[in-house]
């Protein structure tokens, strides 16, 4: 069945996300690497999200981002605005935790984060600003003295995951019936931006319309995100409109597909609608990788997933366009 006919039978009123085994993933054995690919498939079209386990990024790697996510985020906030990356177009607001809104009928996201993108690991620092992409600009580290070993803790945790992340390309594309390649000359200078995040406690009286990030939709291909074990706080809403909880998944790693691939597949892969609430009582953590693909690539809609009853849904813009005019959205307010 073609995938316009196949995306025209599943149902996508989900109850649960599911969990797929990426174990296979580097098989030598094609037959396997599309089994794999055929799970993935599922999920992205029913779902829009999923949980990987046997993705290789050791606990221990986790751990020590956690660790130095802690230890930023503890520090007073003057510290923390020294460390302002310019590849944040946010006018942070000093005086609250509220910076972004995601959601533009809530009152804003109760969160705060660290957001870095990619660097050569042979620089001993990043002195080298990146000339490619719009939203280029030079990593802005904490004082080492502030945070000892962050940057290298963090960067252990992202060139992981930025691993794993290239490692998924393939099995998305033979998930659409492409060639296992397809995505390698569209990903030559992957845009790979990460998030350290703290979502604080709401305490004292609740305003429903503040909560930790309110809903939206990611915007580049994918998300791997880490979410902090026995904390639930991540939901992703279903076509009933229901909020589905997406709890930690001891480990496990969350991903979900964003806008740059809901345009490329005409919404054929789902970017679904999801928010997190931390009405634990105590502080969560997330730390989000948005994997997208280079910036000059066109989002067009792939021809397998266009059809006479199934028109382009998309203007076609690059994907650098798209990003940039979503940031403005989200902190421009
Ligand atoms: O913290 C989470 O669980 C979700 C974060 C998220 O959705 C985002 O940063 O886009
Ligand atoms: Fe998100």
């Amino acid at each position: 069945m073609s995938l316009v006919d196949t995306a025209q039978t599943v149902d996508l009123d989900f109850q649960n996300v599911p969990v797929i085994d990426l174990q296979n993933i580097g098989s030598k054995d094609p037959s396997e690497r599309r089994k794999l690919a055929d799970t993935v498939r599922d999920a992205c079209m029913r779902v829009g999200f999923f949980y990987v386990k046997n993705h290789g990024i050791p606990e221990s790697t986790t751990e020590g981002a956690l660790e130095m996510a802690k230890k930023f985020f503890d520090l007073p906030i003057e510290k923390k605005m020294e460390a302002r990356s310019d590849l944040q177009l946010r006018d942070l607001n000093k005086s609250s935790l509220i910076s972004g809104n995601n959601n533009p009928y809530g009152a804003g996201d109760l969160q705060e984060g660290f957001e870095f993108g990619w660097e050569d690991p042979n620089l001993a620092d990043n002195k080298a600003a990146k000339a490619d992409g719009v939203m280029a600009g030079a990593n802005v580290w904490p004082a080492k003295e502030d945070v000892p070993g962050f940057r290298e803790q963090v960067l252990q945790y992202y060139y992981a995951a930025v691993s794993l992340g290239k490692s998924l390309f393939p099995i998305f594309a033979l998930a659409l019936d492409l060639p296992e390649t397809f995505f390698d000359d569209k990903t030559q200078h992957s845009a790979a931006l990460m998030k350290l995040l703290h979502y604080p406690p709401q305490t004292g009286p609740v305003d429903e319309r503040v909560i930790g990030i309110g809903a939206h939709t990611d915007w580049e291909c994918f998300t791997i995100l880490w979410q902090e074990p026995g904390i639930q706080a991540l939901q992703v809403l279903n076509s009933e409109k229901k909020w589905i909880n997406a709890p930690p998944i001891p480990g496990t790693l969350v991903i979900n597909l964003g806008d740059q691939f809901a345009r490329w597949t005409n919404d054929i892969f789902k970017s679904t609608v999801h928010r997190a609430v931390n009405r634990s009582g105590v502080r969560r953590y997330s730390i989000p990788l948005f994997f997208g693909t280079d910036y000059n690539v066109k989002l067009e809609p792939m021809p397998s997933c266009v059809s006479p009853e199934r028109p382009p849904k998309y203007d076609v813009i690059t994907a650098g366009e798209y990003v940039k005019s979503r940031l403005e959205a989200t902190y421009n307010h």
